[in-house]
C-alpha cells in the first residue's frame, strides 16, 4: 500500500482549521446520501462529531509520526462493532469523508489529495474491517452488564460494579464504554477502577454532573439489577513494562479510577515496588474511596495513600495531589501515573518537569485518540 503522506499531511493542514465544519459536512452528506446509517447513531450528534474528529486527527498524526497506527486502528475497529459498522459501511464513509475535506478547502484541494486519502482511507478501512472480523470470532460487540452494586459515596459520586455476561479481557488502566437504558446509542466512556478480578465484575468511578446524561443516569437512576451495555476495552494507559521500584500515583477527584487499576496491578505484582498514592479532592468529603483504599493498603505493606485537600479553608495544609508529594517529599524517583481533569494533568506534569522528573517517567492518559472523560 502506498500512502502519500506529504499529501495528507499538506490536505490535513488546509482542513485542520475548519476541521469541525468538516465533521459537520460529512454527518450531514453521510446521512442524506446513505440514510439507512442514521439509525447506527444518537439523535444527539455532539459527541460523536467530536470523537470522529479525535480520531482522524489520531490517524493523519500516526501516519506522519510513524507511530503504531495497526494497534489503534485495531482498538477502534472492535470499539465499532457495538454500533453495528459493517464492512459494506465503509466505501460510504470513506466517500463522505473525502468529499466533506474538499468542500472545505476553499478551492484548494487538489485532484490528488483525493488520491492520497483514498489510498490512506483504503489501508484503515482494510486494518478495521480485518481486526472487527478476528475479534467477532471470538468476543461479542457489546457485552452485557448487570449491575451488582451501586453505592452513593458522596452526593454526586457513585461506584458501582457491574458483571459482564461473559469474559471481558482487559488491562489494569484501559476503559470501557458505557451505554444506560435511558439513552440508546449513547455510548461515554469510564474509566475501569480494578484490576482484572476471577469474578470478571468491572468496577467504575462516576460523577453526575448537571446536564450528562449518561453520568446522571448512572448515578441518580441505576440500582443493582440494573442492565448497562458495556463496549470492549480501550486505551493504552499502562503499567510501564520496564517497572522502576518505586511508583507515584497522582489522582484527581474520579481520576483515581483507572490509577486505582493500576495501583492494584503493582500492588500484586512478583516485583512489589512501593508505592505512594496522592488522592487530590476539592473538599475532604469528596475523597469518596478512603474506605477501599485503606483496605488495599492494609494488604499491602509498601502502598502508602495520602489524601490532599485543595479547596477548604479550614483544611492545613490545602493542596493538590503534586502540593502534598513535595510536602511528604517524596522523591519522584521511578515512574509517576497522573490522571484528572485535562488542567490537573497538565499543571501536575509541569510541576513533576520542573522538580527534574524526566518526561518519559510521566505517564497519561493523553494522547490524541484519548476520549473526553469530562462526564457527560
Ligand atoms: N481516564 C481518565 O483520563 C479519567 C479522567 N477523569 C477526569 O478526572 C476529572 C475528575 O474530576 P472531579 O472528580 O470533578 O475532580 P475535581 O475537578 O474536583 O478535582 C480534583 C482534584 O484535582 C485538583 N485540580 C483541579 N484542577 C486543577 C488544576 N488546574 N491544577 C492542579 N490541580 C487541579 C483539585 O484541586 C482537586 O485536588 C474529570 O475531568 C474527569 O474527566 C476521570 C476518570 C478517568
Amino acid at each position: 500500500m502506498m500512502i502519500d503522506i506529504g499529501l495528507i499531511r499538506h490536505s490535513w493542514l488546509l482542513v485542520a482549521p475548519v476541521a469541525e465544519k468538516v465533521t459537520m459536512h460529512f454527518y450531514g452528506r453521510l446521512f442524506s446520501e446513505y440514510p439507512q446509517v442514521r439509525e447506527m447513531f444518537p439523535p444527539a450528534m455532539d459527541v460523536q462529531r467530536d470523537r470522529l474528529l479525535k480520531a482522524l486527527t489520531q490517524v493523519v498524526l500516526s501516519l506522519e509520526n510513524g507511530e503504531p497506527l495497526d494497534d489503534y486502528l485495531g482498538q477502534l475497529a472492535r470499539d465499532h462493532r457495538k454500533y453495528g459498522v459493517r464492512p459494506e459501511h465503509y466505501p460510504a464513509l470513506g466517500h463522505c469523508l473525502v468529499a466533506a475535506m474538499r468542500a472545505n478547502a476553499h478551492g484548494a484541494w487538489l485532484p490528488a489529495y483525493d488520491e492520497a486519502w483514498m489510498n490512506a482511507y483504503r489501508y484503515v478501512a482494510e486494518v478495521m474491517i480485518q481486526a472487527a472480523e478476528q475479534d467477532a470470532v471470538h468476543a461479542p460487540p457489546s457485552w452485557i452488564g448487570t449491575v451488582v452494586s451501586h453505592e452513593m459515596r458522596t452526593r454526586d459520586i457513585a461506584v458501582i460494579n457491574v458483571e459482564p455476561d461473559q469474559p471481558y479481557p482487559f488491562r489494569a488502566g484501559q476503559y470501557a464504554t458505557l451505554q444506560t437504558g435511558q439513552w440508546p446509542k449513547v455510548w461515554r466512556p469510564y474509566s475501569i477502577a480494578n484490576a482484572p478480578r476471577h469474578d470478571n465484575r468491572l468496577s467504575f468511578h462516576v460523577r453526575a454532573v448537571p446536564g450528562g446524561w449518561v453520568s446522571t443516569a448512572l448515578v441518580r437512576h441505576t440500582q443493582p439489577g440494573d442492565i448497562v451495555l458495556i463496549g470492549p476495552p480501550r486505551g493504552t494507559f499502562s503499567l510501564n513494562d520496564a517497572r522502576t521500584p518505586h511508583l507515584v500515583f497522582l489522582a484527581g477527584g474520579t481520576g483515581l479510577a483507572p490509577l486505582k487499576a493500576l495501583v492494584e496491578e503493582s500492588a500484586w505484582s512478583p516485583e512489589r515496588p512501593s508505592i505512594d498514592l496522592f488522592h487530590g479532592v476539592r473538599h475532604s468529603s469528596e475523597a469518596y474511596d478512603m474506605h477501599d483504599l485503606r483496605r488495599l493498603r492494609a494488604q499491602h505493606k509498601r502502598l502508602r495513600i495520602i489524601q490532599a485537600v485543595s479547596d477548604e479553608p479550614e483544611h492545613w495544609p490545602r493542596h493538590t495531589a503534586v502540593d502534598a508529594l513535595e510536602y511528604h517529599r517524596v522523591i519522584p524517583d521511578g515512574d509517576v501515573y497522573v490522571c484528572g481533569s485535562p488542567e490537573m494533568v497538565r499543571h501536575t506534569t509541569a510541576r513533576l518537569l520542573a522538580m527534574g522528573v524526566r518526561g518519559e517517567r510521566v505517564h497519561s492518559e493523553f494522547s490524541g485518540e484519548a476520549p473526553s472523560f469530562v462526564p457527560s
